[in-house]
Parts: structure tokens; C-alpha cells; sequence
């Protein structure tokens, strides 16, 4: 069937169609004899040649080959690879219009999916959106080269500086591309993280075939070193994650907190606005002191320990060993044992064995959103208030409306944008048992 209708409308084929909206993959949409076309690069308002690639029933995937009507909000975007990279999706418009468009999604969203009529506020934006991403991971071709996957392929697309960097990770990349050409051969991955003070930590990838050593390139440990990288991270010859070289301990400050992470444990990637987001975490949790509080996913523990001084106690539910582990130590360094634990395990089997009654429960779940099975024990706990923080809209949709038909009210929605020139949406959403 799909192929009959290519057959029909061959490739090379040019069409003209006029975008009428952004998607949330930041794809313009219009129709071609009533099929959605979905068109990346194209704005609204704007009329593209395009051709098409991949033909559905309903729907088609096209080329845009060119603008024939501008959009008053395209603008030429200030990467140089913007198009081949699959990191950006929106550098062709204007950051206020990427927020418009981040709004528009996440309503839609809510009501589309979630079934659910709330005003939503205002997105929360960056002053300066770039060089706020505080991790990086390059794939490394055997030449030495590093780059970022192209979309969904593992074809490489290099870049001589990447705009969502600092200008000092960018050097570290540079540097890594100058030193790591013959030695660490099998490594295929660097992922480098800075935090606030401009202090960096790298971790090496690559298959388990012998322990890596500072030894082996120690020219390279130096000139990460005289360029504030602290610590550089791989695997023992069983795999295991080892120091290579220097510090062991690699922090980062949030909301005037001191936090440890490990190389392998999740740390929200925008360092600025995560104090943003955790403020109106803060201020939706509207803590006495007498709550019991659970923090879902706790990571290596962020939002409990800063919910910690607030609450009667606060426990956290997070799988990830490393992650635990940090934040057991997060605890001690932060004065907050005796006020919080934090339990391993997945949430949707840990959860159940907890002989406590949450008050508040705070969930920060990955992009997937929550377990069917976390969903229904929050509704037989009923605690009174619940605060959903969610990089995705669509599982947040879905999981917001099993919640509010179990007898919640969700009472604000406030996006932050946690990944300026991105498709990606950051929520916080306040939700109180009736
Ligand atoms: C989006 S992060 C949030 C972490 C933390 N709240 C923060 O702000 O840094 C999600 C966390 O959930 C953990 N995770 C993913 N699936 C899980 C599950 N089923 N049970 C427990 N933890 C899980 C991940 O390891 C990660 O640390």
C-alpha cells in the first residue's frame, strides 16, 4: 500500500506545500492532498518545494529542498552544522518563537492526551540561551575525530565548536581530538561534564579489553589538567568504572548545595536553570516541616536533600547504584542524615515495600514517564499533594490524566526550558488530592 502510493509520487518528485505549524519534533506540517506532510526546517506561514521520502497512509516524511515564502521568524541559524546535526532541531527560528512553539506543545499535550483544561503558565526561558549545557558526549571515529550522531544514524557530523557548550569544554574537546589519536584506540565514546566552577570530569568508553592508564598519553592528562578537567574516568579490564587519573570526587553546586556525581550517575544537564526548575518544586511542595515526603527517581538525591530541612523526613527511590551512592554522601556532606534515606531499587517494586504514608510525593521520571504500577499505588496512597517534574509532555499527558481521573486536580503547569534550540520541554506541574 505505502509502496503504491510512492509509486504514485516518486521521490525526485518537487511538491509545494505551506506549513501551517511546528510539531514537537520541531518539524513544520502541512498537507499534500489531504496527508499530513511533515516537513523539518520548515516555519509556519512559509511555503517550502520539498520532496517526499517516506509515504504512509495518512501521513508522509518530506525534504525540504526550498523556502519559495519566508517566515518573518527564520533566521540563519548560527551553527554551522545545524543541518546535518541531530543535536539542535530550531536554530532556523528565533529563541522567543522556540518558545512559543514549547508552550503550544505542551498544551496541546495536556489536553490532547491528558484530557485535561489547565492554563498552563507562561514557559520559563534563558536569558542567554547558549553555552548552558553542562555534559557532552562525542562518538570518536578511528582517526581520532569526534562528533555527534547524525539524528537517529551513526554517521558522525564534526563541528569545530559547539554553540551549547562553554568555550571551555569546547577546548577540552579540541583537545581530546589533538592527543587521543593513537593511544585509547578502542575508546568510541567521551562524555566530558563541567560544573559551576568550571571544573571537569571525562569518562572514556570503550569495550573491556585491558585497564586504561594515565601512562599511556601522559601528555594528554596534563593539558586536560592545565585546563581545569579534574578527573578522567574509564574501565578495569573487567569493565568495571575506574579512576584513571586524578581527583576522585567531582561535585556540583545547586541552589547554594553541594552535590557529588559520579561519572555514571544522571545530573540535569543545564546547570542554570535547574535551580529554576527546583524552585518551583520547592515552592509546589509548600513544606511545614511535619511532611512525609517521597522523591521518585531521586538521582543522586538533588531535590530530597534541598526538600530535606523542610520536611519530617524525606525518603528517595532511585535504581541506579552510583546515583544511590552519591546520595547517601550528599546526605552526610549537606547535614541532612537522620532527616532523609534514599532505597535502591526500581521505583515500581520499592515503593510498594515502604511501611509510610507519603504527604507530598516529588517524581522526576525519565522520558518514558511512570510505571502503570506507580501510577496505581500513588492513587490507593493518596498523598495530598503530588509534584510531577517531566522532560517529556506526551508521558507526562498520559500519566496526568490516569492520575487526575483517580481524584487528583492539577493545579498549575509551568514549563521550563531546560534545552534552549531543541525540542526538548521541561515541566514542573503541581497536582493536589481533592
Ligand atoms: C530524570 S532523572 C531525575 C533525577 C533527579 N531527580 C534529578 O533531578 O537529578 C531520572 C532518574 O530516574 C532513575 N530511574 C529511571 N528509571 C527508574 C526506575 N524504574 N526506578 C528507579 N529509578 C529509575 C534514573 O537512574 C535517573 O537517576
Amino acid at each position: 500500500m505505502n509502496d503504491k502510493r510512492l509509486d504514485n509520487n516518486p521521490t525526485d518528485e518537487k511538491l509545494t506545500v505551506e506549513c501551517l505549524r511546528l510539531i514537537s519534533d520541531g518539524s513544520g506540517v502541512g498537507y499534500l492532498n489531504g496527508i499530513a506532510t511533515f516537513v523539518p526546517g520548515l516555519l509556519p506561514g512559509e511555503i517550502g518545494e520539498v520532496e517526499v521520502y517516506e509515504a504512509k497512509k495518512k501521513w508522509q516524511r518530506a525534504r525540504l529542498l526550498r523556502v519559495i515564502k519566508r517566515s518573518p521568524e527564520r533566521i540563519a541559524a548560527p551553527c554551522s552544522v545545524f543541518e546535518e546535526c541531530g543535536g539542535c532541531q530550531l536554530q532556523h527560528t528565533t529563541y522567543e518563537e522556540t518558545l512559543v512553539w514549547k508552550q503550544r506543545w505542551v498544551e496541546d499535550a495536556l489536553s490532547r492526551i491528558g484530557k485535561i483544561s489547565v492554563e498552563v503558565k507562561p514557559i520559563h526561558g534563558m536569558a542567554s540561551p547558549w553555552c548552558y549545557r553542562n555534559k557532552a558526549s562525542l562518538h570518536r571515529e578511528p582517526t581520532g575525530k569526534l562528533g555527534y550522531y547524525k539524528g537517529k544514524s551513526k554517521e558522525l557530523v564534526h563541528f569545530s565548536e559547539c554553540l551549547l557548550l562553554s568555550e571551555r569544554m569546547n577546548r577540552w574537546i579540541r583537545l581530546a581530538e589533538e592527543f587521543l589519536t593513537d593511544s585509547f584506540a578502542e575508546i568510541h565514546t567521551l562524555s566530558f561534564r563541567e560544573n559551576t566552577k568550571g571544573e571537569g570530569l571525562l569518562l572514556l568508553e570503550g569495550p573491556p579489553t585491558k585497564a586504561l592508564s594515565a601512562e599511556d598519553n601522559p601528555e594528554f592528562f596534563e593539558a586536560l589538567f592545565k585546563e581545569g578537567v579534574r578527573s578522567v574516568w574509564g574501565t578495569d579490564s573487567e569493565g568495571n568504572l575506574a579512576l584513571i587519573w586524578g581527583e576522585e570526587r567531582f561535585s556540583q553546586t545547586i541552589l547554594d548545595m553541594t552535590f557529588e556525581v559520579s561519572p555514571l550517575s544522571f545530573l540535569q544537564v543545564n546547570s542554570l536553570q535547574t535551580d529554576v526548575l527546583y524552585s518551583h518544586v520547592l515552592d509546589g511542595a509548600a513544606l511545614t516541616g511535619e511532611e512525609i515526603v517521597w522523591d521518585l527517581y531521586s538521582g543522586i538525591g538533588t531535590l530530597a536533600l534541598a526538600l530535606a530541612s523542610k520536611a519530617q523526613k524525606v525518603t528517595g527511590i532511585e535504581e541506579n547504584p552510583y546515583a544511590v551512592d552519591n546520595a547517601i554522601q550528599n546526605a552526610v556532606n549537606n547535614n541532612a542524615v537522620g532527616h532523609v534515606e534514599f532505597l535502591m531499587g526500581k521505583v515500581e517494586s520499592r515503593m510498594t515495600k515502604i511501611d509510610e504514608e507519603p504527604d507530598v510525593v516529588v517524581l522526576d521520571p525519565p522520558r518514558s514517564g511512570m510505571h502503570p504500577a506507580v501510577v496505581q499505588r500513588l492513587l490507593e496512597l493518596k498523598p495530598q499533594r503530588i509534584i510531577y517534574v517531566s522532560c517529556d509532555p506526551g508521558t507526562l499527558a498520559r500519566d496526568l490524566g490516569v492520575l487526575t481521573q483517580g481524584g487528583y486536580a492539577v493545579e498549575s503547569v509551568q514549563p521550563v526550558d531546560m534545552f534552549p534550540w531543541t525540542m526538548h520541554t521541561e515541566c514542573c506541574c503541581l497536582l493536589e488530592h481533592a
